[in-house]
């Protein structure tokens, strides 16, 4: 899936403003940003709902718009709010959704899986909205598609319902479905996502791994408890440039800058020669919500 320079604006405002994204096949791109940022937008672009102003949508190669019918069939769409039956049962509905697919997974399967086996008679709009919000990623995904967009997909979701969807997302995953989920949870985007994109006013501000993303201009730091007033001057000499080791309080020592795996093997590697116990060894990273919010301020959007 692919957009390169989409733009969308609504009364003069840009919602999506010449954005460029690829999913590759078998990955999860999660899309984050604060409220109006954009991404709901993104994926009803891709989905076909709404026409870009400009730039091009491909999903499977193909023009969502122009070529709906032949995209419909291959990808999954969770919908919000249950379309068009609230007192069908929830068993008859994903039987309805699973006959329009050449080829379906089992309903009762994926009932099970997703724990609605005893809401399979229940009306619609009487299941909890947590089991409203698991119905509708049952009825995504029924149809084996080969790109699913999911909207928020734990959204109001408990402990154990939010587990249970990560484990399906990540079981896609590994049956070569390519995935686009938009989250506001920094946990879910971390836990599932292989690249994150997130976006502000439209526009992306920052897009890698969780952890190149934690990376990012950060001030990572290494803390060491250690015998006070150790020479320190060979083992400023065996880091690399930039990192400095300095005595904070006697016994307590601090080295800061991207600690990443060596910097703690030449620390260790010190310690040993030096006959040194390092004792309370510990790396402070900066977490993806802190880079989120630098990124995107700290301001309440309305
Ligand atoms: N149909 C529409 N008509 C007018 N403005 C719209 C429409 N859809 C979206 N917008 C505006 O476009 C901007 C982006 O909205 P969008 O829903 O894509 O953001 P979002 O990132 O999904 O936000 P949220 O996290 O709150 O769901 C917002 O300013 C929103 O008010």
């Amino acid at each position: 899936m692919q957009l390169t320079d989409v733009r969308k604006t609504y009364d003069g405002v840009p919602a999506v403003d010449g954005l460029r994204l690829e999913v590759g096949q078998a990955q999860v791109l999660a899309l984050l940003g604060p409220n109006g940022a954009g991404k709901t937008t993104t994926v009803e672009m891709c989905e076909g709902f709404v026409t870009p102003d400009s730039g091009t949508v491909r999903v499977l190669g193909l023009d969502p718009i122009a070529q709906s019918a032949q995209l419909r069939p291959r990808i999954g769409v969770m919908l919000q709010g249950g379309g068009a039956y609230p007192g069908a049962k929830a068993g008859e509905m994903l039987r309805l959704v699973a006959s329009y697919s050449a080829d379906p997974l089992d309903p009762d399967w994926l009932l099970d899986c997703l724990g609605l086996e005893h809401a399979v008679k229940t009306p619609y709009r009487r299941l909890s909205g947590g089991q409203q919000q698991r119905l509708a990623l049952a009825c995504a995904i029924v149809g084996r598609p080969e790109l699913v967009f999911l909207d928020e997909p734990t959204a109001g979701l408990d402990a154990q319902a939010r587990l249970l969807v990560w484990e399906l997302i990540d079981a896609l995953r590994r049956d070569g479905v390519s995935v686009l989920i938009t989250t506001h949870l920094m946990d879910e985007a971390e836990q599932l996502a292989d690249e994150l994109v997130i976006i502000d006013h439209g526009k992306i501000v920052a897009s890698g791994t969780a952890s190149e993303l934690t990376k990012q201009g950060a001030e990572g730091r290494l803390r060491f408890s250690a015998p006070p007033r150790l020479e320190l001057s060979l083992l400023d000499a065996a880091l690399p440039a930039g990192y400095h080791p300095i005595e904070e309080t006697p016994g307590s020592y601090v080295i800061e800058g991207v600690i990443e795996p060596p910097i703690l093997v030449t620390v260790t590697s010190w310690c040993a020669e030096q006959d040194v116990l390092a004792t309370e060894l510990q790396v402070d990273q900066r977490r993806l919500e802190d880079v989120f919010l630098e990124l995107t301020g700290r301001e309440l959007r309305r």
